[in-house]
């Protein structure tokens, strides 16, 4: 029987995902006893790991290991390659005439087709998606697909999804892409690492090969025309998409090409004069190239906001609606516009409604709601003892990781500094451990995500900024050693694991500064089948202010649907179209959680902390 908190997270390692064993702690009220550490109790498990070097918790630095992998604080290491992936070497298709060989993303110049024709991408539990509740809502909704031979995508781009070893959609591809070849603006939100990537450039893609555009006129002779635009709030993750776009539309005569900052941008004016057919951006970079007059969007054809929300809050918003409004974009209805996101908070459901026409609404899940795929485990943890209690965890995953081998970690805290400090803690004491966060530069920033997927540094500590969107195959643990303000942001975080169908643990820190996350936590986890702890339910009492009113999350889902937020009282989309696909009738999913129409406190006003992580 677990008698601690580090056995119950090895037990947790050693079952299978979804038969959690929860530990005795679970069920304690926050006044645990005092924290002992693991070196000092007698446990084989524990005693059989190396010890550290120092005493845990005692912040001495005079017995430093040797570190491997790619932190600051130990050799340094001149492997910074080029770093600033851009555009694929030029496409067929590019505008400046020059033929440049494309580069095989796939990196199986040599191997034969069968080698990806014949396999299916590993690993994949697609059962556990198939009975997701799905709702769309909109006028004259097209029909979902069940396999990707059911939508005429264009040859090469499905020589590319079996390349990559898709064999079937996701649920949110199965609905969105139809929706998307169909013409039509789309709002969707789907579960964190359910495959929106796909959903939103195999329609892209597919339609610039169609070529149904004609002639781009840029109004100067060096300005780069994209047809499609692709906005990310993070350079980590455009990258990301970028590289994933590039695998879609190998072959196709379709070039992509990315912009962010933090890089050189001669690179990435380079890459735009020879040609670019789906620009991959982040917003700042953008408004650069823009008022360089090196980039137009007169052209563009389809846009896609990925996490829509985030580029919609406070934050963004100003850029992006210069970006979409002030410039030569196309209207709504002249170009199509995809909104993706995991949470979709129904104030800026309302703000985003200004970019779209006539658009269908997606939820693939609840919205906002977590994958029950991650066991998720809150902790009550004084602020003095998180150090030690994150030591706990490590060891243990240590002790019962294969071969004696670190999984990859991935810690969450709310600053900068504390992010540097507690890398160098965790790497004094004996744990590889890298970072990435605002206040490091770029080519840093790539190297920690490097070292981190490759298993160097198998912990990466993190701000904010990798909380959303980022596919790091093998993340076995997410902890939110500092929890955010935001629920959504803890959707997101968490999200870095059990993706595509694979599980994976999350564990949170809880102690008295978290207090208004205390309902939205405990209603979140109930909501993903997770065991709330006693105190957690207790604390929730209380009603947390952060709590999102029924306006958000829970019952109606597409804001047009809310009373409160009809336009002249009459029925805002007119001859609505509400399917249930797969969910019980009426559109209501567990409602009564709160009055509607509010968008709780703590969420995207000032001083929700959000914004401070950020690029
Ligand atoms: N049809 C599919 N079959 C198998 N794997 C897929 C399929 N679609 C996507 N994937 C894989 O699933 C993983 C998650 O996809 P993706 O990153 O697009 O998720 P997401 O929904 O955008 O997540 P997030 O909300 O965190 O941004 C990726 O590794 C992707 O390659």
């Amino acid at each position: 029987m677990p008698i601690s908190w580090a056995d119950s997270v090895a037990a947790a390692e050693n079952s299978a995902a979804g038969s959690y064993a929860v530990g005795s702690s679970n069920s304690l009220a926050p006044n645990r006893p005092t924290y002992v550490p693991p070196h000092l109790r007698n446990r084989p498990s524990s005693s059989e790991a190396a010890p550290p070097p120092a005493a845990a918790n005692s912040g001495s630095i005079s017995a430093i290991p040797a570190v491997s992998g790619g932190n600051r604080w130990a050799a340094p290491r001149n492997d910074f390659r080029s770093g600033y992936v851009s555009g694929g070497r030029g496409g067929w298709n590019n505008r400046s005439g020059s033929r440049d060989r494309e580069v095989n993303p796939f990196g199986d110049e040599n191997g034969s087709e069968q080698q990806f024709v014949d396999q299916e991408n590993s690993g994949i539990n697609f059962d556990a998606y198939e009975d997701i509740p799905v709702e769309t809502s909109g006028d004259n909704v097209p029909p979902p697909v069940n396999t990707f031979a059911e939508i005429d995508l264009g040859e090469a781009l499905n020589l590319n999804i079996r390349r990559c070893k898709y064999v079937k959609p996701t649920p949110v591809q199965r609905h969105a892409i139809p929706i998307s070849l169909g013409g039509r603006d789309l709002m969707a939100c789907a579960q964190t690492g359910s495959g929106k990537t796909a959903a939103f450039c195999f329609p892209i893609i597919s339609g610039i090969m169609r070529g149904q555009f004609g002639q781009r006129a840029p109004r100067m002779p060096r300005t780069a025309c994209p047809l499609a635009l692709i906005l990310s709030p993070t350079r980590e993750l455009s990258c990301q998409i970028h590289e994933e776009a590039r695998k879609f539309a190998y072959q196709t005569g379709v070039k992509v090409v990315v912009a962010y900052g933090g890089a050189p941008i001669n690179q990435q004016l380079r890459e735009l004069e020879r040609g670019v057919d789906i620009l991959v951006a982040t917003p700042g970079r953008l408004v650069d190239l823009l008022e360089r007059a090196r980039v137009s969007l007169q052209s563009i054809r389809y846009l896609a906001l990925d996490e829509a929300d985030r580029m919609l809050d406070m934050g963004f918003e100003p850029q992006i609606r210069k970006i979409v409004q002030q410039m030569d974009m196309p209207p709504p209805g002249v170009r199509q516009t995809m909104l993706f996101s995991a949470t979709f908070p129904k104030e800026i459901q309302r703000l985003a409604s200004d970019f779209l026409a006539n658009y269908i609404f997606l939820a693939v899940g609840r919205v906002g709601s977590s994958t029950d795929l991650i066991v998720q485990r809150v902790e009550y943890v004084q602020e003095s003892d998180k150090r030690s209690h994150l030591m706990d965890l490590l060891h243990a995953q240590r002790a019962n990781g294969a071969h004696g081998k670190q999984a990859l970690t991935l810690v969450f805290v709310e600053t900068k500094k504390g992010a540097d400090s507690l890398e160098y803690w965790l790497c004094m004491n004996g744990f590889p451990a890298t970072t990435i966060h605002g206040d490091r530069s770029q080519q840093e920033r790539e190297q920690a995500l490097r070292s981190f997927k490759s298993g160097n540094t198998p912990i990466l500590v993190a701000t904010d900024v990798a909380a959303r969107g980022l596919d790091i195959p093998h993340v076995a643990h997410v902890v939110n050693f500092d929890l955010p303000n935001d629920i959504d942001d803890y959707v997101h975080r968490i999200g870095r694991t059990g993706r595509a169908g694979k599980s994976g643990l999350a564990t949170a820190f809880f102690n008295d500064n978290n207090a208004s996350m205390a309902r939205p936590l405990s209603d979140l986890m109930q909501e993903a089948n997770q065991e709330v702890p006693a105190w957690l339910a207790r604390a929730s009492y209380g009603g947390g202010k952060n709590r999102r009113g029924g306006g958000g999350r829970f019952g109606g889902r597409d804001f047009r649907r809310d009373s409160n937020f009809n336009r002249g009282g009459g029925d805002y989309y007119g001859g609505a179209n509400m399917n249930n696909a797969y969910g019980p009738p009426g559109g209501g999913y567990g409602g009564g959680y709160g009055a509607p129409g509010g968008y709780g406190g703590g969420g995207y006003g000032p001083g929700s902390g959000v914004a401070s992580a950020w690029d």
